[in-house]
């Protein structure tokens, strides 16, 4: 949905977006927009230098001890916002969880020490840098350099080392490749803005990655989606990636790259395979939503949950089991079935949180659904319409009915 909005808003900019992270944004900031609404004074805190350089409205403020250092270029207003936001200071995993080493035709990536954890969280971030997209965009060649690179001296050591290190010749070269889009106030064509995490750019990208990331206002959260072993590189995802092989090939060879991941280097009987997989559960998504949509839920059958299940765990699409557990409880629990309803509402909250966060929207919803599903909206709706399967019966006639 925010990849739509954003290219609706690149598009109106009419220029080539920059190659940048796919990236799933919950606007918490939005609700604080009002705040912000009226004509004032944007004085920044004390401890924050700028306004400088300014082209325009965009200038240049900092402060080396917000996070590990961070520069910003932006309006005096999103500066405002985001010096009066909540900006973390590093966490996550001892830094002996993984080390940085050359992964073979990907250049530095991060190889997991010992064994991690799913649902660890690996890296908790602040950006160093946010640049709003305009004058990224509108700039001279020559003007953006040298106020990027007023930008990078802004940052204390050891970021700005950890900044100039990621890859990209120029540093403008470096904002293409390693940044994630973000806004600041929730106001969508004002305050897209590309923020860099140096820290985090060292992951190399993977079509079935074992760590998947999140942003939530100023915070960057990496978390492994799966066990992973002592030696096995840690990798995300640049693009959506529940695609065929040649439409994430095309999608990354625009990033300049081929990508070498294993899923791409399966052999073209197992990659047939594995696209035929993602049409299965593309077509099976489609056909569940169109049967919710339908009064009484016309059509549903109980095994459709545990069918979508299946194909995403055979497919390793470990980062987007959320919403395919939310939907297989939602289907059991219709049914019915309490045994698999509370198991996939089970795996769902785990899911839910990994992918999305603790405030993920369907989080509640499914620790009700199992802690009492017989208390839920969704319990046992279809075996009124004789429908149900065997768990279902026994509900009819524990009713009575
Ligand atoms: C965000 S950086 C990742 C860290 C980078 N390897 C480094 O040395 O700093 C993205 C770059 O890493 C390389 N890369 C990442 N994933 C790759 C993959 N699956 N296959 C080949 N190259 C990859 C590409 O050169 C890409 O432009």
């Amino acid at each position: 949905m925010y990849a739509l909005a954003l290219f609706a808003v690149l598009s109106t900019l009419k220029q080539k977006p920059p190659l940048l992270f796919e990236v799933e944004t919950p606007e918490l900031w939005t609700s604080e927009r009002d705040r912000y609404e009226r004509p004032r004074d944007y004085k920044l805190p004390p401890e924050w230098k700028g306004p400088e350089h300014c082209f325009a409205e965009f200038c240049l403020f900092s402060k080396p001890d917000a996070g590990e250092g961070m520069a910003l270029i932006t309006t005096a207003r999103n500066a405002y916002i985001t010096a009066n936001s909540f900006i973390p200071r590093s966490v996550g995993v001892e830094p002996t969880a993984f080390y940085e080493a050359e992964v073979p035709g990907k250049g530095t990536g991060l190889i997991a020490n010992r064994t991690i954890r799913k649902g660890e969280i690996i890296m908790q971030r602040a950006p160093a840098m946010l640049i709003q997209s305009t004058p990224h965009l509108d700039l001279e060649p020559e003007v953006r350099e040298k106020l990027y690179r007023d930008a990078v001296d802004r940052l204390p050591e050891p970021t700005r080392g950890r900044f100039l290190r990621q890859t990209g010749d120029t540093v403008y070269d470096k904002v293409e490749k390693n940044s994630f889009r973000m806004f600041v106030d929730g106001d969508r064509k004002q305050s897209l803005h590309l923020g860099l995490f140096p820290e985090v750019s060292k992951f190399n990208h993977d079509c079935r990655p074992n760590i998947f990331y999140r942003i939530a206002n100023l915070t960057h959260t990496t978390v492994a989606v799966r066990d992973i072993p002592a030696g096995e590189e840690l990798t995300v995802s640049y693009i959506y990636s529940q695609t065929p092989r040649s439409e994430r090939q095309t999608q990354l060879s625009e990033w300049g790259f081929n990508c070498s991941c294993s899923q791409c280097a399966l052999s073209a009987l197992e990659s047939g395979a594995s696209d035929a997989r993602i049409r299965q559960i593309d077509a099976l998504e489609e056909e569940i939503e169109s049967i919710m949509s339908k009064p009484g839920a016309e059509g549903m059958r109980p095994e459709m949950g545990g069918k979508l299940v299946e194909l995403y765990v055979a497919e390793r699409l470990d980062s987007y089991l959320g919403p395919t557990y939310t939907r297989a409880a939602l289907i059991y629990s219709m049914f019915g079935n309490e045994e698999r309803a509370r198991e996939y509402a089970n795996e769902a909250v785990a899911a839910l949180e990994r992918e999305t966060g603790p405030h993920a929207r369907d989080i509640e919803s499914m620790a009700w659904l199992a802690e009492n599903p017989k208390a839920h909206w969704s319990w046992a709706v279809k075996v009124t319409s004789g429908r149900g399967d065997t768990a279902a019966g026994n509900k009819t006639q524990a009713r009575g009915n």
